[in-house]
């Protein structure tokens, strides 16, 4: 098996004397969905932040394709290939959605920006890519509208189009599907399991009809630690899954 993209060694995050993340040791394999999922304060989104240098680790190691990157700032990371999803809330409210990705998709090379012939060329292959994400997320219809008109789906698949667009090597998803009604979570789910054709995807998600369905790989944590990790079907029939958190919610809906 090739190199995993990604890797926690012994991750730790300790807020004063708790524990939040304890000893987490993971490997991301390139091209795969792999969810992380867990009652509500396991540790998922804080093991998300160490990952993706949003919170620093107390001990341990990151490694980006056998590279450290524990030490690096969350700026750092990106330029490493790690990405996060934006809150449309911290986009230009005023600007399309078109506009948007075209800024994201530019933002990959800012150096670049500087150099007018440099820029041009840069212009064009950032119109390319929003039209290209426009058309994967659905929202051509409303490439022109200001971001702060879209509906509640519409933002939170334009959010995952400016985690693309920096072109990154993976990307975490924090819940993507919170709030949605059922139509926009199909439409999410399609977006998602699409997504491993050219990225890695790590996912927290609290839908198991999702998390069962498009995940490659799963990991269950329970008080900062790994209780359990394999494909859907190992994890659906873990009885020390089922006892800790999924109980009768495996057979779908929320858990
Ligand atoms: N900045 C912080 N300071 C102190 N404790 C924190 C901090 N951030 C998180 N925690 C604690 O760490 C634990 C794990 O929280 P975390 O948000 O990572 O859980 P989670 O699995 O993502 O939960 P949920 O599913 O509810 O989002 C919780 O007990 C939380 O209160």
């Amino acid at each position: 098996m090739s190199r995993p993209i990604l890797q926690a060694v012994n991750v730790t995050k300790r807020y004063g004397k708790f524990t939040a993340v304890n000893g987490i040791t993971l490997d991301i394999e390139a091209g795969t969905v792999h969810s992380v999922i867990g009652p509500n304060g396991a540790g998922k989104t804080t093991l998300f932040h160490t990952l993706t240098g949003t919170t620093p680790i107390t001990e341990g190691s990151i490694l980006v394709e056998g590279e450290e990157v524990a030490h690096l700032p969350g700026n750092r990371r990106v330029q490493k290939g790690l990405a996060r999803s934006f809150q449309v809330t911290s986009l230009f409210p005023n600007l399309s959605v078109r506009e948007n990705l075209r800024l994201a998709a530019q933002g990959r090379a800012p150096l670049a920006a500087l150099n007018p012939w440099k820029r041009a060329e840069q212009f064009s292959a950032a119109c390319a890519l929003a039209d290209e994400l426009l058309a994967r997320l659905s929202l051509q219809a409303v490439a022109q509208r200001a971001c702060a008109e879209l509906s509640h789906g519409q933002q939170r698949r334009l959010e995952v189009g400016m985690a693309m667009a920096g072109r990154p090597k993976v990307i975490f998803l924090d819940e993507p599907t919170s709030g949605m009604g059922i139509d926009d979570i199909a439409e999410m789910k399609q977006l998602i399991h699409g997504l491993r054709r050219d990225y890695t995807v790590v996912l927290i998600e609290h839908n198991m009809d999702i998390v069962m369905d498009i995940s490659d790989r799963i990991t269950v944590m329970q008080l900062g630690q790994i209780l359990a990790q394999g494909k859907p079907a190992e994890i659906r029939s873990d009885e020390r899954v089922r006892r800790a958190y999924l109980g009768s919610m495996i057979t779908g809906g929320k858990a």
